[in-house]
Formats: C-alpha cells, sequence, structure tokens
C-alpha cells in the first residue's frame, strides 16, 4: 500500500445502484487532486456509464451471482479467480491510495485482490441488509460504510459505520421551473413519475401503458420506462416517456406529486429528500434476493410509502395507493423531513482522503 499515492481505485457493477455512487465521487476525486481508475467487467453497464467521465477502466474477468443451478456457476468460480489475478496485476502496477467498492459481484475480485496486497479496502452498502457481495467482501473490508443504521447489525461491528445516504448535489434543489419547460406540462392537475428502478420495470410499464386513458384522467404522468422500452406508438398530451435520464432527473422529480417505482434504496432515498409520497412495488423475491421488499417495508412502517406487491399489482391497487397517498399527502410529507440527506459525494470523498491513514 502506498499512502502517499494521489490515485484511488474504485470498483462495482451489475446495476445502476451498484455504479451511480461512484460516478458521483469520481469529479470529486478529480477536484481534489487524485486520479480515479475504475476496475470493472468486460462487459457489464459500469463500462458505459463510467467511460462518460473519461477516466481510466482497467477490465478483469468477473462471474455473475445467479439463483438457479446451472453450469454457468461452476465456470464462474474459475472466472472469479481469474479476476482476482486480473485485479492483481492491475492493483500492483496502480498502487492506489485505497480501492472504494460499491459492490456487485464484479467488486468481490478486486477486494480480495487489494487485502493480499495490504491496499485498504473501504466498502459501501446502500441496502437495508447487505447483498451476498458485499458479505463477502466485508470480511477483507478495512471499513464499511452503510445507508441504514440497522444494516451495522448484519455486519462486524469494530469496522461498520453508518454513513446515511448520498444523494446528488443537484436533487437538493428545486428545480421546477425547468421540469415543466422540459415537459409542457401545466399545474392544471398533477404530475406522477413513473420509475421502474434503473432499468425500467416491464410489469410497470405495461400497467401504466395500458391504464393510460384512466390515469391520466386524474394525473399528468412522466414515464421513465427503461434502455429500449420507449414505445413510440403513445401519442398523448399527458404523458411523456423517457428512456433514461440523467442531469434531467432534478427536474422532473420537482415536478412530481406523487412518484410510483421500485425500491432500490437509492432511488427511495431521492425521493425521500425531494419529499415526494410514494408508492412502491419492490422486485419479487423470485427475481431478487428480496432486497427491495425489506427496503419497501421499512418505509412503510415509517409511514412514508405504501407498498403493492407485484403479484397484486393492477389497475385497483394501483388507484387505491394512489387514493391513500392523496388522504395521508400531509403526514407522509412530515414524516419526511427527518431526512436530511445524510453525506454529499464532497463529504464522502472529504472522509475517505482524511489523513487518518
Ligand atoms: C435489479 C437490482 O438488482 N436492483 C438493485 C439495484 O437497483 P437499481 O440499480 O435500480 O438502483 P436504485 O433504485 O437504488 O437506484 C437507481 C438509480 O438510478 C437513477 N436513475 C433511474 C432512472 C433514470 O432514468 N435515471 C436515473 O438517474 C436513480 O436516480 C437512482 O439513483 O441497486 C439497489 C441499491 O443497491 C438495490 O436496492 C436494487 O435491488
Amino acid at each position: 500500500m502506498d499512502n502517499q499515492s494521489k490515485t484511488v481505485v474504485l470498483t462495482g457493477g451489475g446495476t445502476v445502484g451498484h455504479v451511480m455512487l461512484n460516478k458521483l465521487l469520481i469529479p470529486e476525486f478529480i477536484n481534489k487532486g487524485y486520479t480515479p481508475v475504475y476496475i470493472g467487467s468486460k462487459n457489464g453497464l459500469e463500462k458505459e456509464m463510467i467511460s462518460e467521465l473519461n477516466i481510466a477502466y482497467k477490465q478483469i474477468s468477473s462471474g455473475k451471482l445467479r439463483r438457479y443451478l446451472s453450469l454457468e456457476n461452476v465456470l464462474d468460480i474459475f472466472r472469479v479467480g481469474k479476476g482476482v489475478i486480473d485485479s492483481f496485476l492491475h492493483l500492483r502496477k496502480i498502487k492506489p491510495r485505497f480501492v472504494f467498492s460499491k459492490g456487485g459481484f464484479v467488486s468481490v475480485p478486486v477486494v480480495i485482490a487489494a487485502r493480499l496486497l495490504n491496499i485498504p479496502v473501504y466498502i459501501h452498502e446502500s441496502d437495508l441488509t447487505p447483498g451476498l457481495a458485499n458479505k463477502i467482501a466485508a470480511k477483507f473490508a478495512t471499513e464499511i460504510y452503510v445507508t441504514f443504521r440497522i444494516t451495522t447489525q448484519f455486519l462486524p461491528e469494530n469496522k461498520t459505520h453508518f454513513l446515511g445516504p448520498v444523494i446528488r448535489q443537484d436533487l437538493r434543489v428545486d428545480k421546477s421551473e425547468s421540469g415543466y419547460q422540459l415537459t409542457g406540462f401545466n399545474h392544471e392537475k398533477p404530475v406522477m413519475l413513473v420509475m421502474g428502478g434503473s432499468q425500467g420495470a416491464r410489469v410497470i410499464n405495461e400497467l401504466i401503458r395500458s391504464n393510460i386513458d384512466i390515469l391520466t384522467k386524474t394525473h399528468q404522468i412522466i414515464h421513465l420506462c427503461g434502455k429500449g422500452n420507449l414505445d413510440p406508438s403513445i401519442d398523448h398530451n399527458d404523458y411523456r416517456q423517457y428512456e433514461f435520464v440523467t442531469s434531467e432527473l432534478a427536474a422532473l422529480l420537482s415536478i412530481a406529486d406523487i412518484v410510483v417505482g421500485r425500491s432500490g434504496a437509492n432511488a427511495i432515498f431521492e425521493y425521500l429528500l425531494s419529499k415526494k409520497p410514494m408508492i412502491l412495488i419492490p422486485l419479487p423475491a423470485s427475481q431478487s434476493r428480496g432486497d427491495q421488499i425489506e427496503n419497501a417495508r421499512y418505509f412503510e412502517q415509517q409511514r412514508v410509502a405504501t407498498v403493492i406487491n407485484e403479484d397484486e399489482l393492477n389497475i385497483d391497487t394501483l388507484q387505491q395507493a394512489i387514493q391513500y397517498i392523496d388522504h395521508h399527502r400531509v403526514e407522509m410529507v412530515g414524516k419526511m423531513q427527518q431526512y436530511k440527506g445524510g453525506f454529499t459525494p464532497l463529504e464522502l470523498v472529504n472522509r475517505l482522503t482524511v489523513a487518518r491513514r
């Protein structure tokens, strides 16, 4: 390890939730005079997301976590082993001050290799309970940062620190004017923002689109439907669809009166900080480890969200949830005041680079 090195390595991938924080931290590292290098997979979504930032990207072999029996799982053991060797060779050359890992399966070999080289490893967990990748990585980590206070129970006590959510700076400012300009919407009907997680959600997309006439009687709809999911056949005055927005998100969220979406941890905290009452439709346990169900139930108990299970999702349950929010809006928004937004990306970078190492 090199205490004086001005190079830092970031890793994490597989879904936007495992890359977005890194994307927010990288410009802050650069502003502070550090050189960030990313280690990711050969064809994961992190490669495309990080390429926009023009920093060095080192590829490693990586496996994938499958929830079913497959010969691929056996091959993946070898891929992960190769990933450790790839990471070891990269890290030995880069000599970073530390590795920051946001989780996802690609991060495991990087974290193991860093530990073998005695490079400090900091990991971050956004969800209520740690994912498998972070459970493994936790054993090798120097320090672990978590978004939820109760997550500290599931991780080694001596090195786990509660941090709260790290939210992008632009979502802290009201951008309603740009939101109305962008969409052409007005103040006559409330605005519903539909966001099916970072990749869109087919069931949610179908429900909204097949009930567009009913829903637009009462709402103007902004639909973030995920890459490749635009439906050009829909042309409706009160409906706008986008595959995936970046800087426009702040403006669109600003004009939303209600949000309908999946329950990835980052997205929920963004809604909370923007004080948007939310209807959460968690990714079911059949397609995940159930982390979104835990996130959603937690915020339902805090009375800032209402939840619909995907197997009960239909236009009737959606409308009941909308009515629930109409009746409890003031109480929900009041309870959201306690969420102050945790750290800014710059504050986290400051914490990671302080002189304690
Ligand atoms: C399928 C899967 O494994 N999902 C996981 C993934 O979700 P996912 O990748 O969907 O991550 P989150 O919901 O936590 O965050 C989505 C992020 O994408 C952003 N966004 C979304 C749409 C858009 O058009 N523009 C945009 O910028 C949101 O603002 C948010 O910051 O990571 C989360 C955090 O670990 C987990 O809780 C989820 O279970």
